[in-house]
């Protein structure tokens, strides 16, 4: 078939070129002459092979004398099978393998930094990389949102959204965050005693009681209960939509477009929730959520005399405030489920740790179980402050941050990150660095006594990133677990059925433990720790 239309391309060309320049004409005739002798077959099978050399060879050179496998295994698509199901082990082995190592999938070349200088460099040189998001998140999370900014334009919108989570800002959420506490701790009871007190998985718990916490900070009572549970039930598809291997196009019925579709519902819920703050402000009402914080913010701009009040708190529109507090949740989520499971197992496998959680919580109270929840108050738990920091630690929830290489990125004397590449700097090696960490996977709440080995170590301390998008919740992550797990010690019994699974790592998004957390919940008096049915 294909020599029958070449040889009419050949008669075609013999007809012109005898009429213009013979000698140029018989280079092409020359080449098409060949071209007719060759079938379409061969032609495919060439295109095939140049494919996968220029594939071997490009990896070669973006490789340079890093390490990673010499050549793709798989051509063209690399552990591509692997990564839709990333497992720990792979990914430490990986870590332990150099401190800069890559591998390439389909044509993005990925390169993965786990030293902790490296790892800091990365996320400390905006003007090399920029976050790295899965091209289907612009859809999901709009293009107009605030965390595609880049470079000065988002640590000007930061600066913006810093006055949300200031500790002044964060003690006004305490009061609605502890009604959510006291309803969690009744419906977990419940819970279990609707199974006769038998462990049963708590995973999909874990994240509702985060979810539901996380919303009545942000919208406090303009979200109703009813959406709440709305949203708590069906954000697992946005983090669903949302994962690293997810095809770019939404098609319906697909897992982005479910996620796109409960993403659009919450931010609409938002937007509602937004105009009722600002509503609340105009009317010099007190702030009780993050919503109410930034309406205020806004409202006392209008009438400040401060150019910096006025830059920083302009007029933003319900539709740009709902996409930011999406994003919160959206960044809050995961990571602080993941902490959730890990303390609650952690405590319920360490008996004598969680009696010193109980001890401190009444004695900061005074003895008075019933005192409510201040800042003030938080502070003074510093002992179950060092158990929220070493579940942090032994169990970091973001493992990696993906950044993307913007230009030729030197990142170390010998190596160069080509611009396009993923860069992805790991966390956990740092954080179980056995020169700061002693017997790195203990688990040993002491060593973050003041003045400690540990304590010192600022550098290592990578849990929440480092940069110009550092987290934006961390004062807020340790306020909220604090109070969280001091009230569920104090006025709660858990018990962990440990499996040979509880103590490996199941990687979805963050990390939880394998077996999905099997807990029972039952009811303890605070003063005399007698527990009830
Ligand atoms: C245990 C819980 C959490 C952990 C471990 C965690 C960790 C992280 C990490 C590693 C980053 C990337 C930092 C970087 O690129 O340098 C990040 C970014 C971020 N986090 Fe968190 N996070 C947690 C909870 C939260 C919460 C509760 C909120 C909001 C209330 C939040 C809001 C954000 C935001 C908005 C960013 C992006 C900041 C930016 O791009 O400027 N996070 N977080």
């Amino acid at each position: 078939m294909s020599g029958l239309i070449l040889d009419n391309v050949v008669e075609d060309i013999q007809n012109i070129t005898t009429t213009t320049s013979p000698s140029s004409g018989n280079v092409v005739l020359n080449a098409l002459n060949y071209l007719s002798t060759i079938s379409y077959w061969k032609i495919f099978f060439t295109f095939i092979f140049v494919g996968l050399v220029w594939d071997q060879v490009s990896y070669q050179i973006k490789k340079g004398s890093i390490a990673g496998p010499n050549f793709k295994v798989w051509p063209i698509i690399g552990p591509f099978l692997e990564s839709l199901d990333p497992k720990f082990e792979e990914y430490k082995a990986k870590w332990d393998s150099g401190p800069l190592s890559c591998v390439s999938i389909f044509h993005k070349f990925v390169v993965i930094a786990s030293t902790r200088e490296l790892a800091r460099k990365i996320l400390q040189s905006p003007k090399f990389v920029k976050p790295c998001v899965v091209d289907v998140a612009i859809k999901i999370l709009r293009p107009s949102n605030w965390v595609f900014l880049d470079g000065k334009e988002h640590t000007d919108y930061r600066k913006s959204l810093n006055g949300l989570f200031t500790q002044q800002a964060l003690s006004q959420y305490l009061p609605s965050q502890e009604l959510v506490m006291d309803e969690y701790i009744k419906k977990f009871i419940e819970f279990s005693k609707s199974n006769d007190y038998k462990p049963q998985v708590y995973f999909h718990e874990m994240r509702e009681i985060m979810c539901a916490l996380s919303l009545k900070a942000f919208c406090g009572d303009y979200i109703t209960k009813d959406q709440i549970r709305k949203v708590a039930d069906d954000y697992y598809l946005v983090t669903a939509a949302l994962e690293l291997v997810n095809f770019p196009i939404i098609l319906p019925y697909t897992k982005t477009w479910y996620g796109k579709k409960v993403a659009d519902m919450t931010m609409k819920i938002f937007e509602g929730c937004a105009q009722m703050a600002k509503d609340h402000a105009a009317k010099n009402g007190k702030p009780v959520c993050v919503l109410d914080a930034w309406a205020k913010l806004i409202h006392d701009a209008k009438t400040s005399d401060d150019p910096d009040a006025k830059f920083l708190h302009r007029e933003f529109s319900n539709r740009e405030m709902s996409e930011a507090v999406f994003t919160f949740l959206f960044a809050s989520q995961d990571a602080s489920s993941s902490l959730a499971c890990w303390l609650f197992q952690i405590l319920a496998d360490r008996p004598d740790v969680l009696q010193k959680v109980r001890e401190e919580q009444l004695e900061v109270r005074n003895g008075n179980p019933k005192e409510r929840l201040t800042l003030p108050l938080i502070d003074k738990m510093k002992y179950t402050n060092m158990v929220i920091k070493e579940t942090l630690r032994y169990r970091p929830p973001v493992l990696m941050v993906p950044y993307v290489v913007k230009k030729n990125f030197p990142v170390a004397d010998n190596y160069t990150a080509p611009k396009g590449a993923m860069l992805i700097p790991t966390l956990y090696p740092a954080l179980h660095d056995p020169e700061v960490y002693e017997n790195p996977d203990d688990f040993i709440p002491e060593r973050w006594v003041e003045g400690s080995k540990a304590n010192e170590a600022k550098r290592n301390w990578l849990v929440f990133g480092s940069g110009p998008h550092v987290c934006l919740g961390q004062k807020y992550v340790m306020m909220t677990f604090a109070g969280l797990i001091g009230k569920f010690a104090l006025e709660s019994n858990w018990e962990h059925e440990i499996t040979p699974l509880s103590e490996t790592i199941k990687v979805f998004a963050t990390i939880f433990p394998k077996d999905d957390l099997l807990l029972t919940f039952k009811k303890r008096d605070p003063l005399t720790g007698q527990i009830s049915e």
